[in-house]
């Protein structure tokens, strides 16, 4: 029990400190203060690097593979966020209907490819993860075999977007699915991917 309860208050202490740290690197990405100030915050940035880097493990750590099943159990009430120890990955928290999934998210300035628009790569990104995670929250271990993706029009940072998908046809190991980006209720971005379900167990 114990143990339990120290290493839920070590995940909460861990989300905080990935948390502030996309805090910080959008500061540093759109700061505009002076030269003292960007080399005594480089400093200050490189002292704290030094204390965490001393115990580090290989990899990032991973959410439970079987979380986005028991939101979707629980409803579309309950939400999944998706690689929440994860700075760099795109920050979004899904929930479940029997047959679909849905996000809010928007998107700042460290996603902008063209001017005052998402990267076309990170829209790729958020629509692979709404259907890869949606074949999860199915209890299928799944990769992307292919993704092809329209950019209908430019998806905008700062605003409101909305995040869907849902399962298209489902044959034997296949599973193909499709997603969407919608801003103000208009699609700017869809997805069509298919799935193949490993043989092997996780
Ligand atoms: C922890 C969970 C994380 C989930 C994350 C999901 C989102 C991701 O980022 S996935 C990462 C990106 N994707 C990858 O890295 C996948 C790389 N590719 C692979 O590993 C393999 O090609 C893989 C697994 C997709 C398929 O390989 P394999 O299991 O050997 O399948 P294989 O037996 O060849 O093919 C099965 C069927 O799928 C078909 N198929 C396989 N790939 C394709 C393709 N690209 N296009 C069309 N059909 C295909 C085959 O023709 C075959 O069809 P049929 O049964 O009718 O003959």
């Amino acid at each position: 029990m114990r143990a339990v309860e120290e290493e839920t208050d070590h995940r909460a202490a861990t989300l905080e400190l990935i948390e502030a740290t996309r805090e910080l690197m959008l500061a540093s990405a759109t700061t505009e203060m002076g030269l003292a100030e960007l080399h005594s915050a480089t400093e200050q940035m490189r002292a704290i690097t030094a204390v965490l880097a001393q115990r580090r493990r290989p990899r990032v750590l991973r959410g439970d593979f079987d979380a986005p099943a028991r939101a979707r159990a629980i409803g579309p009430e309950a939400g999944y966020r998706l690689f929440p120890f994860h700075p760099v990955a795109f920050p979004m928290e899904m929930h479940f209907s029997e047959s679909g999934a849905r996000a809010s998210v928007v998107a700042n300035a460290l996603f902008e490819g063209p001017r005052e628009t998402v990267h076309g790569g990170f829209v790729a990104h958020i629509l692979d993860c709404m259907l890869g995670t949606l074949m999860q929250a199915r209890g299928t271990l799944a990769l992307t075999a292919s993704l092809e993706i329209t950019y209908h029009r430019r998806t905008p940072l700062d605003e409101p977007l909305e995040l869907f998908s849902r399962i298209v046809e489902i044959d034997g190991r296949k599973t193909i699915a499709e997603g969407w980006i919608e801003h103000d209720g208009v699609r700017t971005a869809e997805a069509r991917g298919l799935f193949i379900a490993l043989k092997e167990t996780r």
